[in-house]
């Protein structure tokens, strides 16, 4: 509890006077106090303090590192990475001249347990780079007083204490966006928290959503034995990709087992039992069909979360999507208080939210910073992967933009060959007139790390033909890449 005149009932006016020195002169001042310890916070916190500013850092989890490294990115990634192992294993070691005699199982606690151990160490590193950064670090509830001053609310229920900051940077993310009358209890209806952490292998799994979430945790359980049904309101999955290279990724998905079920609302659900109760409407006939499932994960997007931390003190403003309103420098109407990340406007990515961390350390101590919102690229780590970045053909003719398509597909590359994974295609978007590099779409082995070379010649205004020139290494998979490039201004050679 704060210590507060009232707390000090009994003391005469002399003993209060003193007691409150005390705690004015304990409050620690600092240059930036940021709060939320998340890939925005973190991050952030770190490249004030290498900046030479004195820096704090309040988190309330117990851990460093967010959602991304708590109940995000990484634990989905471990799953991921090992049902894959799993599926290859079972499915596929055979036809790779591998036998394997006895009984192949998943054991779900040490999926678990390995996913953990990635987490605790990733989790325990942030935390010793900031002790190296020179990072004060406040494990608590970080809350505003006044525009200044911060009250912090000790974890290990310890007193609270007030910092000050000279600026402050809210980097406190986002949660779950709940779906009206269906209640959550992380059991048999469950969130993305929820569905990371199942002990066993559900026989049956509904989901809400047909975006990144939901096709990341389908993939995963359905690898290792579900049958997973996927309900999505829109008639297409993948909430924002191209169009094209969604329903390829749908074909490719259903090829692996899962169940779509798109134009679909839900009515309702709830928990029976041991089972899940589902009401869905087709949006278009309204006709209606009753579902029953083991477990229900609701991913329906992301919403900034701003809960205990008295916005109103410091006369913070939201938009109607929750959003903590800035400007172009993420500053809000209070110029020494920015805010990154999750909790404000743009995609709710990992990397958008530390670009935004640097470059707000970089306008608090030199005055300018940069993040370039028209080249953050997005990654599903299904399989295959599928990654973008840059425009896609929707919004190309929306703007009026005349664009050229090249397309090279991984059955006609030599490695995707070599390695019998063969799905998917590089897809390029490039300028009619100047073949300038407009968007990049990869559906294919290693998509997540090929969209980096798509960032660089976005970045670096590159044409297809600088990329379709540039010497690529043989064998590997970004060749297609190259003959991708190539495929919009001539023809591929090994296609
Ligand atoms: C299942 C899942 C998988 C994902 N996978 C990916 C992925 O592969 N790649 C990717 O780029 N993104 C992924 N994301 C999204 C990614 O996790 C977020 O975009 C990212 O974590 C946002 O970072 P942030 O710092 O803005 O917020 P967060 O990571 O949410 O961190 C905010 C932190 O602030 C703390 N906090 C909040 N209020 C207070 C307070 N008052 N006082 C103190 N601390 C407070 C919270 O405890 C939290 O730790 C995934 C998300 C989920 C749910
Ligand atoms: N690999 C990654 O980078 C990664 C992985 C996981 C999550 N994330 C981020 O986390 C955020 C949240 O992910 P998400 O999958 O929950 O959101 P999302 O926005 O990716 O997808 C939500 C999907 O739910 C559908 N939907 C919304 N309301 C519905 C309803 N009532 N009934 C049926 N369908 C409905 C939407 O049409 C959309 O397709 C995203 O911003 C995403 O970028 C990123």
């Amino acid at each position: 509890m704060l210590r507060t005149a009232t707390s000090f009932k009994g003391f005469n006016s002399k003993a209060l006077r003193a007691a409150q020195f005390v705690r004015f002169a304990s409050t620690q001042e600092f240059d930036v106090v940021v709060i939320g310890g998340g890939p925005g916070g973190y991050v952030s916190a770190i490249k004030n303090a290498q900046l030479n500013m004195k820096t704090a850092c309040i988190e309330k989890r117990g851990a460093l590192g967010g959602t991304c490294l708590n109940v995000g990115c990484i634990p989905s990634k471990s799953l991921l990475n090992n049902s894959h192992l799993y599926h290859q294993v079972k499915h596929e070691a055979s036809t790779r001249g591998i036998d394997i005699t006895g009984d192949i199982k998943v054991n779900v606690d040490n999926l678990q347990d390995a996913k953990q151990k990635s987490v605790k160490a990733l989790t325990g590193g942030v935390e010793m780079l900031l002790k190296k950064n020179g990072v004060t670090y406040f494990k608590g509830e970080g809350s505003f007083v006044d525009e200044h001053n911060l009250n912090v609310k000790p974890i290990d229920g310890s007193e609270e204490f007030q910092v000050k900051g000279k600026n402050i940077i809210v980097a406190t993310g986002s949660e779950p966006t709940p779906f009206p009358g269906i209640e959550i209890d992380e059991e048999r209806i469950v969130s993305s928290t929820g569905v990371l952490d199942l002990k066993e292998v559900p026989k049956r799994l509904s989901i809400i959503g047909g975006g990144i979430i939901g096709l990341e945790m389908a993939s995963v359980w359905s690898r290792l034995g579900s049958e997973v049904t996927v309900i999505e309101f829109q008639n297409a999955i993948g909430a924002g990709m191209d169009g094209e290279v969604a329903k390829q990724t749908q074909k490719l998905l259903a090829k692996q087992g899962l169940k779509f079920k798109l134009g679909t609302k839900v009515t309702k659900g709830v928990r029976e039992g041991d089972v899940v109760k589902i009401e869905v409407e087709d949006v278009k006939s309204g006709k209606k069909e009753d579902l029953e499932s083991d477990i229900l994960l609701v991913a329906i997007g992301r919403r900034p979360y701003t809960k205990g931390l008295n916005l109103e003190k410091a006369g913070l403003e939201v938009d109607n999507k929750g959003r903590l309103v800035i400007d172009d420098q993420f500053r809000t109407k209070h110029s020494h208080i920015r805010v990154i990340g999750d909790v404000t406007f743009g995609p709710m990515l990992a990397h958008k939210a530390e670009e935004e961390g640097i470059a707000a350390a970089e306008y608090i101590k030199n005055g300018h910073g940069h993040v370039n919102y028209g080249n953050i690229p997005s990654v599903m780590y299904t399989h295959p992967e599928v990654a973008w970045v840059g425009s896609n053909e929707e919004q190309l003719k929306e703007q009026g933009i005349k664009y050229k398509v090249g397309k090279f597909p991984f059955i006609a590359n030599s490695r995707a060959k070599t390695n019998l994974d063969t799905d998917g295609f590089v897809k390029f978007l490039a300028d009619a007139e100047t073949q300038r590099v407009l968007g990049v779409h990869i559906i294919g082995p290693n998509a997540g790390e090929m969209i980096a070379e798509a960032g660089l010649a976005l970045e670096y205004g590159a044409s297809t033909e600088d990329i379709a020139r540039t010497c690529h290494a043989h064998p590997t998979l970004s060749e297609a890449f190259k003959e991708a490039a190539l495929s919009t201004f001539d023809k591929p050679i090994n296609f």
